[in-house]
């Protein structure tokens, strides 16, 4: 049976990554029928819009979606297409691992903790307005059901996994309503998990925490904002944006994207990593319960890694996007 997934390209390097990491998964052996579907600037440009119904019909209908970046101007412009679908659909839980890859140096070894992000209101929604000419408002709004969905989440994919520790990261010194209630919301749906060890920690003492002793992390849950900048920052721990995959997930639809942008620096010259979407599409194979070709892709782009040969440029190596994913394809095709 083909699985029906929408694969959407997007902006910048999103093309480049989404090819390779398409190619990658139909070598897995597993049949895919993909539907190719519009969205991010490319989209703008072609249709006036973004984000347009027939994508989000697609998504919907798909088994799942795997997503190249999309671009977001700064200032000016439409707003976030990654923020209308995760809102639209309700892809409430942004999942989103770092783990340490073999012959990737880093500054520490053995790092393997989970972002979990709220992924559907904070400031992260962008909710603003021009009180008067120089005075502008934006929104941060949490509320207990979300905080509680987030938080659910969170313990859930810790049992699920085995992990020993989830930690709640927020501003409730200073945000005391809105952090407060998110804080409050995990402590007690905490209570109903005694299997699993709870703590809390602020977000700048996280932030701090995370460079310095990494370790010290399990599951870490928090709003929006916060966990898309310390999901960055946990890319980083573990070989940077190149190589740390994500997933939005809600009730029943899933979307897979890499946790790094449109890469406008690299974009178009065959120097993009595209690790990232294709460990996406790992967890997109885990998703759809394709367990085997999952370790199969997944110990691929280990083995290309650990052997160091056919490396991308922010890796330290010379490979091009083309040449390691032929790499990985060798190797799955050997196994
Ligand atoms: N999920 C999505 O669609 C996301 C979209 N964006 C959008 O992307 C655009 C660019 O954002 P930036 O802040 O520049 O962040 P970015 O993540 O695109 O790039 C940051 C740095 O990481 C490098 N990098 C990122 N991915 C890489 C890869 N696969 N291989 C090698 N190097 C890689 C880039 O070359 C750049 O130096 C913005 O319009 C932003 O709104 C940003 C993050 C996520
Ligand atoms: O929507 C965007 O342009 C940025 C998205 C982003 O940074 C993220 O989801 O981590
Ligand atoms: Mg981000």
């Amino acid at each position: 049976m083909a699985y029906s997934v929408v694969s959407i390209a997007g902006d910048g390097i999103g093309p480049e990554v989404c090819n390779a990491a398409r190619s990658i998964l139909d070598a897995s052996g597993v049949v895919f029928d993909w539907q190719e579907a519009e969205a991010g600037q490319s989209a703008f440009e072609a249709h006036g819009d973004p984000l347009p119904e027939a994508t989000l019909a697609a998504v919907r209908s798909a088994d799942a979606t795997l997503k190249g970046p999309t671009a977001t101007a700064k200032g000016a412009g439409f707003r976030s297409v990654n923020v209308a679908l995760r809102q639209k659909l309700n892809l409430f839980a942004n999942y989103r691992p770092a783990r340490s890859l073999p012959g990737v140096k880093t500054r520490f070894e053995d790092v393997d903790l989970i972002v979990i992000r709220e992924n559907t209101e904070g400031l992260y929604s962008g909710l603003e307005h021009t009180v008067v000419p120089g005075v502008v408002e934006s929104l941060r709004v949490i509320t207990q059901v979300a905080s509680e969905r987030i938080a659910r989440f969170a313990f859930q994919t810790a049992r699920r996994q085995d992990r020993s520790k989830v930690t709640c990261v927020h501003k409730a010194n200073i945000l005391k309503l809105s952090d407060g209630l998110f804080l409050k919301t995990c402590q007690e749906v905490a209570a109903e998990f005694s299997d699993i060890e709870f703590d809390d920690c602020i977000v700048d003492a996280a932030a701090m925490k995370l460079v310095s002793d990494p370790h010290a992390f399990d599951v870490l849950v928090m709003e929006n904002l916060f966990g898309d900048i310390l999901s960055d920052l946990t890319s980083g721990l573990v070989g940077g944006l190149g190589v740390t995959p994500s997933a939005n997930v809600g009730e029943k639809i899933a979307v897979f994207e890499a946790v790094h942008g449109t890469a406008p620096d690299i974009a178009g010259k065959g120097l993009a990593n595209p690790t990232a979407l294709v460990l996406s599409g790992v967890l997109m194979l885990r998703f759809l319960g394709e367990k085997e070709a999952a370790d199969d892709v997944e110990n691929a782009v280990r083995g290309v890694l650990a052997e160091g040969k056919s490396l991308t440029g922010d890796l330290g190596g010379k490979a091009s996007t083309g040449e390691y994913t032929e790499a990985v394809i060798s190797r799955l095709r050997s196994t």
